[in-house]
């Protein structure tokens, strides 16, 4: 039986494993990607997010079943990579480089590069074509990142670590664009980051890796019905811990902070005020002993 054969899944991977000689960098994990969707794949360092998309986009043998835009990125990595964007650091622009050539680059590699939609983006900026890359400042060469970026028509747009080395004010610039000019039903984008905050507002589904394994893999509106904060009065603790919280840190004042996991809302009310955790903080819980 084929199991990868769902039109509406962008990326169906089955029993992925990758070792390299003496590490396990995905470790026979399974999951779906829909289509429509901005997920974060998230995880620690060494957890296997580059590795799993160096294997959805055809860049490393692995085993088990993948397919990506229903092409097998083994054998089919050309046609896939027509309908692919996949950008991985955006401070790598060559220093040296002109807009215009960077531009002209982009516009011979992609078949999908739409200069004058490019082109349109950096008329909004205050970059000129002449202009070399070195000197730009950094939140200029964003900008022309988005632009190349953004006039690409790709189905799935795969960002590795997108902002690294950026402010936070571009940071948080970057990922706005990408959702109002960039997003739409149409794509589907993939992050991985470990700037948890900055992206979760605009994810719409969440994944988080651990030692080559998928963990968690959830909706973001589903993520705030499973798991409930409760910032627990002293008196109570004892009867919270009862429920089994995954985590739980303490506050100043006797105070504690339980995280719990599928436990209805109803039956934490009693023990103290109840919130959806931030992804930053379910992050924490959930790796806890990665290091041990
Ligand atoms: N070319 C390689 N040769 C040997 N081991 C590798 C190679 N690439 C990755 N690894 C190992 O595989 C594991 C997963 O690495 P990977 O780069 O996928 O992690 P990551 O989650 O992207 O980490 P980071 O957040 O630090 O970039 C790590 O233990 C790493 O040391």
């Amino acid at each position: 039986m084929n199991t990868v054969a769902n039109a509406e899944q962008v990326v169906v991977a089955r029993n992925l494993r990758k070792a390299y000689r003496t590490t396990v960098a995905l470790d026979n994990t399974t999951f779906d990607i829909a289509g429509g969707r901005i997920i974060g794949l998230i995880g620690p360092n060494g957890a296997g997010k580059t590795t799993a998309l160096k294997a959805m986009l055809g860049l490393t043998p692995f085993d088990g079943e993948l397919k990506v835009l229903g092409y097998d990125p083994r054998t089919q990595r050309d046609e896939l990579m027509n309908e692919v964007c996949f950008i991985a650091d955006v401070a790598v622009l060559p220093r040296w480089i002109r807009v215009k050539e960077a531009i002209d680059f982009v516009a011979g590699v992609h078949p999908r590069f739409d200069r004058a939609r490019c082109e349109r983006f950096l008329a909004n900026t205050q970059l000129k074509p002449r202009q070399r890359v070195r000197e730009l400042s950094k939140g200029m060469i964003v900008q022309l990142h988005l632009a190349l970026v953004m006039a690409i028509d790709a189905k799935l747009l795969v960002l590795d670590e997108p902002t690294l080395g950026l402010d936070i004010l571009y940071r948080k610039q970057f990922y706005q664009r990408l959702l109002e000019d960039y997003f739409d039903e149409q794509k589907t984008i993939i992050i991985t980051t470990h700037q948890v905050e900055e992206v979760e507002h605009i994810l719409t589904d969440v994944m988080f890796i651990r030692a080559g394994k998928i963990v968690l893999d959830a909706p973001m509106d589903a993520v705030g019905e499973r798991f409930v904060e409760v910032l627990v009065n002293a008196d109570q603790a004892d009867n919270a811990r009862a429920l089994a919280p995954i985590d739980e840190r303490a506050l100043p004042f006797g105070k504690t902070v339980m995280l719990f996991d599928g436990v209805p809302q109803a039956g934490l009310a009693g023990f103290g005020e109840t919130r959806t955790p931030g992804l930053a903080d379910l992050f924490v819980a959930t790796m806890k002993g990665t290091y041990a």
